[in-house]
């Protein structure tokens, strides 16, 4: 079994639509947590509309891989095609982290899965979800998440604004 931290985020069309129904299809495949969703301005060079983002916990009989060819389902199901890099999207998940059980971290360098995902740490969408979700939480190779979090700018974790108010 192995534990994966899933980044979720999409600025096209029923933006709220197309996460929930994400995590419709996660709560079938072993989903342990997930952050309320969150407005976020656009990360990157491209100039687009505001993201929502949200991070999802899950745990699994799948490995490393196989938690990478679940997000590309869930792109897929979301109608996602490939496009401009750190453009527009629909759907997009990022496989953050992968842990085994006895707490080891997957780490990889492979392009096609890079773990730790490797510019996790200075997103404010994806550090900020996840830190509501657990407080506590490492990224491997970087240390705590709430210290990522206090090392960003404080105008750019300001803005990821909660969206949504789970009951
Ligand atoms: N940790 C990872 N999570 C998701 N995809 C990854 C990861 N590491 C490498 N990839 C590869 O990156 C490729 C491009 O992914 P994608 O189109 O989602 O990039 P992007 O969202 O534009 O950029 P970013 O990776 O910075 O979020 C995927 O096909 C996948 O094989
Ligand atoms: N706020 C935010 N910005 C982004 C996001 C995202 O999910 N949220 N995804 C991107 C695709 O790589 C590029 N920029």
């Amino acid at each position: 079994m192995t534990r994966a931290v899933l980044s979720l985020g999409g600025n096209l069309g029923d933006r709220a639509g197309t996460l929930r129904a994400a995590f419709r299809a996660l709560s079938g495949e072993g989903l342990v947590a997930r952050s309320v969703l969150y407005e976020t301005p656009p990360w990157g060079p491209v100039e687009q509309p505001p993201f929502l983002n949200a991070v999802a916990v899950v745990r699994g009989d799948r490995d490393a891989a196989g938690w990478l060819a679940l997000a590309h389902e869930l792109e897929q199901a979301a109608g996602r095609t490939r496009e401009v890099r750190w453009g527009p999207r629909s759907l997009d998940v990022d496989v953050v982290t992968v842990t085994a059980d006895d707490g080891t971290p997957v780490v990889s360098g492979d392009p096609v899965l890079t773990l730790p995902h490797p510019r996790a740490h200075e997103r404010a969408f994806v550090l900020v979800p996840w830190a509501d979700v657990d407080p506590l939480a490492q990224l491997p190779g970087h240390g705590p998440v709430r210290d990522l979090l206090a090392a960003l700018p404080a105008e750019d974790v300001a803005a990821v604004q909660r969206w949504e108010h789970l009951a």
